[in-house]
Formats: structure tokens, C-alpha cells, sequence
């Protein structure tokens, strides 16, 4: 049997005192299993990017385990947690976090040399990461001279230039048009599908969401209902309106998720 890639166990993020007090997190249970695409999706304030950030060590959880390839997170130290942070996960933001001043290809090099990486090693990911999520043409621009699809594509050969064991992805769509979100989900389902690259992605989006093969859905930072889509017959579409449906049987219906 495989050995699950992510383990969170009981995970609770309490943010404030007493009276002050909001459960962004109140016991959240999941594993990811290698080669998995999981959707996180739940309602603005749900507790989204508090799980992303707990997983990424951003912040610290109040209880809880989160074990990465069975080690605990909590306890990493030292360059043992900087490779965590560089190596280990890869994250996508919804902002692309690109760095204004470097040239897609300084960008997506960035990571080799903070962890000890030679240019030359990382040629070969570089030459197959642009070629694959058509970004060559962009390598010697500069963020202020790409389209914000291209600037996501670029922050996502970043974020794979290590090979992480799973990409943490927050709103990787948010700030895209339509063509150039489902540009990025077939890029990024397709890693998934080729390389078996795992994913773990929050989305408001239903339609981003259709690409991953299992979604959580979370409300009041508990995990309220789950889907999976059937191998090996089920087409997105009918993925996605299942998903529609969850969300209209949510009190509310779905401007209540959304
Ligand atoms: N630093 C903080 N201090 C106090 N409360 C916080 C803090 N960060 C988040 N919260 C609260 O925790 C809850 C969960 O927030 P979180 O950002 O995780 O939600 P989200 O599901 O990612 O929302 P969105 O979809 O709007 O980004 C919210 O009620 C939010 O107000």
C-alpha cells in the first residue's frame, strides 16, 4: 500500500481569545495520497488559505499533526524546514509573486541556488517546464512584459523547478480570465495526469475545481462533504455539475460557497 504524501490529523487554527475568538480551523482530517489532485473548496472565510498556510509552515497551528511523507512539521528545524519550505512543496499563489526586477527564466531559477542547485542541473527541468507550459517566448521578459497567464505559467515552472512532492496552490485562477484559467487547469491536471505531479489546490472556482480528481469541501473550518470523481468514465462536465449540486444543497445555495 502506498504511504499517503500529506497527513492532517485533528488540525485546529484558533485565531484570537475568548470572545475574540474565531475557529478558522476546528479539527480538519485528510490525507493526500501521491499522485492525488485535491480541491479544497469552501466559502470566503471557510478556512482555506489557513490550511495552506499551516501545511506551508507560514502559520502555526493551534493543534493538530501535519505530517509530510510521515515526518511532523512542526518539528523541522534549520535547513531541514528551509528545505521543507524550498524543496519539498511548491507554492502557487494567486498574485504569481513574481519578482519585478528578474526575467521569467531568473524567476523560475531562483529556488536551484537558495538550495544548493546548479544552473546546469536545472537546465534540462527549465528547457522542458517552458516548453511544456508554453512560456519559452517569455524567458528574457520581465513580469511587466508578460500576460498574467503567462506570469502564472512562469510562477508555476517555479514552483516544479525542484520537484517538489506537492504543489500547494491558492487561488491559482483567481486572478485569470477564463481562457487563461483553463490554459493553467489543463497545464496543471495534465502534470498531474503525465507526471503524476500532486496537487492540492483552494479554489473558489467550480470550474477549476472540475480538474482535480477529489474535492473537500469545507464550511465553519470543518470538512462538511467530499467528492471523487469516477475513473474511469466520468467527464469534467459531469464532474462539475455534480459539484454544482453539492454547493445548491448548501443552505443559502451556492452564492452562500462561492
Ligand atoms: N490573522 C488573523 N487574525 C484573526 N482572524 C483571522 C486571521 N486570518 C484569518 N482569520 C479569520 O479566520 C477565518 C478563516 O480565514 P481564511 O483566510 O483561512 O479563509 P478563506 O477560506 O481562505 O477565505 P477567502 O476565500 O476569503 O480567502 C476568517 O473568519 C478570517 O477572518
Amino acid at each position: 500500500m502506498k504511504q499517503a504524501i500529506l497527513e492532517i490529523e485533528s488540525l485546529r487554527k484558533y485565531y484570537g481569545r475568548q470572545e475574540n475568538q474565531t475557529k478558522a480551523l476546528d479539527g480538519i482530517s485528510f490525507t493526500v495520497m501521491p499522485g492525488e489532485y485535491l480541491g479544497i473548496m469552501g466559502a470566503s472565510g471557510s478556512g482555506k488559505s489557513t490550511l495552506l498556510n499551516c501545511i506551508a509552515t507560514v502559520i502555526r497551528p493551534t493543534a493538530g499533526h501535519i505530517l509530510m511523507d510521515g515526518v511532523e512539521v512542526s518539528a523541522l528545524k534549520g535547513s531541514k524546514l528551509a528545505d521543507y519550505r524550498g524543496k519539498e512543496i511548491g507554492y502557487l499563489f494567486q498574485n504569481f509573486e513574481l519578482l519585478d526586477n528578474l526575467t521569467g527564466q531568473e524567476n523560475i531559477l531562483l529556488p536551484l541556488g537558495i538550495h544548493g542547485v546548479t544552473e546546469k542541473e536545472g537546465n534540462k527541468r527549465l528547457r522542458e517546464l517552458a516548453e511544456y507550459l508554453e512560456i519559452t517566448g517569455v524567458m528574457n521578459k520581465f513580469p511587466s512584459q508578460m500576460s498574467g497567464g503567462q506570469k502564472q505559467r512562469v510562477a508555476a515552472a517555479r514552483a516544479l523547478i525542484l520537484n517538489p512532492q506537492i504543489i500547494l496552490a491558492d487561488e491559482p485562477t483567481g486572478a485569470l480570465d477564463t481562457k487563461n484559467a483553463r490554459v493553467l487547469m489543463e497545464k496543471l491536471a495534465g502534470l498531474n495526469r503525465m507526471q503524476q505531479t500532486t496537487i492540492l489546490m483552494v479554489t473558489h472556482d467550480s470550474n477549476a475545481a472540475s480538474y482535480c480528481s477529489r474535492i473537500l469541501f469545507i464550511q465553519d473550518g470543518v470538512i462538511f462533504h467530499e467528492l471523487r470523481r469516477k475513473v474511469p468514465n466520468e467527464t469534467r462536465e459531469q464532474f462539475y455539475e455534480r459539484i454544482l449540486a453539492v454547493m445548491a444543497q448548501l443552505g443559502g445555495g451556492s452564492a452562500n460557497v462561492l
